[in-house]
């Protein structure tokens, strides 16, 4: 498994419509009011394109704006828009629902496996990661030409997103596939953390963002990743004679993973055993 899509998972739609609503109106401000939250060359956090950091290296087409949203402490307020207005209202309260969206997904997933309920939120910690990332894909004139996100695998343990619009892809069995979109649904796709610590069940996929000529898309993202600092490794119910370990342990694994996701390039074998 390497995707689903989550109903039924009790937010309401008037309120996901919401998210990409202030999202909307946020990306469609000039760029004078966007670059008051704009990141630096070095930073994570705020407004603009990810660093490209050697020459020769695909841009995106496409606009972001990256948040860490929990834990709390975490807050940088200076990359929060003040404009939409309810913007920073909008965004916490949406954190609060993936945090509880995580803690269902992560045990359901966990039973699934016929593992300990609770044993993926231990491997995230009391202090897991959530992280906000708002893509913006305007039209493009020439879709045949450029990506709206070049093809990655997710460096969090798993990422949850919103789309008002088709354009996400991704690759299984030699063959890009459409995620269709299904209303108010939420999309619940692998990181490579969840690949290491399912040893391999699961499966993290690669995934790109087409761009379109007639419609402009919207998607909201959110990482979830294990605590700073903190060590995770494959699920020993899940390692036996048969299936022997193939990840050792890790940690931070997110920040390796940026290192070669800005170079288009994967970062799972870094953790091979
Ligand atoms: O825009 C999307 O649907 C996917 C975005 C994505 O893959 C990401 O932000 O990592
Ligand atoms: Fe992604």
């Amino acid at each position: 498994m390497w995707s689903f899509q989550a109903i039924g998972h009790g937010i309401s739609s008037s309120f996901l419509d919401k998210i990409i609503q202030v999202a909307r109106e946020f990306f469609e401000q000039p760029m004078e009011e966007k670059n008051k939250y704009s990141k630096t060359v070095v930073e994570f956090e705020g407004y603009g394109a990810d660093p490209v950091p050697e020459e020769g290296q695909s841009l995106d087409w496409s606009d972001r704006l990256f948040l860490d949203v929990d834990p709390k402490d975490l807050q940088k307020f200076q990359f929060w828009p003040e404009s939409p207005a309810c913007f920073r209202e909008v965004l916490k309260e949406y954190t609060e629902k993936t945090k509880m969206l995580t803690e269902l997904t992560s045990k359901a997933m966990a039973k699934s496996l016929n593992l300990d309920e609770n044993c993926f939120l231990n491997q995230f910690g009391e202090r897991s990661i959530l992280q906000a990332r708002f893509n913006y894909y305007s039209k493009c004139q020439r879709p045949d030409l450029i990506l709206g996100l070049k093809p990655h695998a997710d460096g969090s343990g798993y990422t949850s997103i919103l789309q008002d619009e088709v354009g996400l892809q991704v690759f299984n069995e030699d063959k890009w596939h459409t995620v269709p979109i299904v209303p108010h649904a939420i999309l619940i796709v692998m990181g490579d953390q969840m690949e290491i610590i399912t040893n391999g069940v699961f499966k993290s996929p690669v995934h790109r963002v087409l761009s379109n000529s007639e419609r402009d898309r919207i998607s909201v993202a959110m990482f979830y990743t294990p605590e700073k600092g903190k060590e995770i490794g494959p699920e020993e119910g899940l390692v036996d004679g048969e299936r022997p370990k193939l990840f050792k342990k890790v940690k931070d694994y997110a920040d390796i993973h940026w290192g070669y996701y800005q170079r288009g390039m994967r970062a799972l074998h870094t953790a091979e055993a």
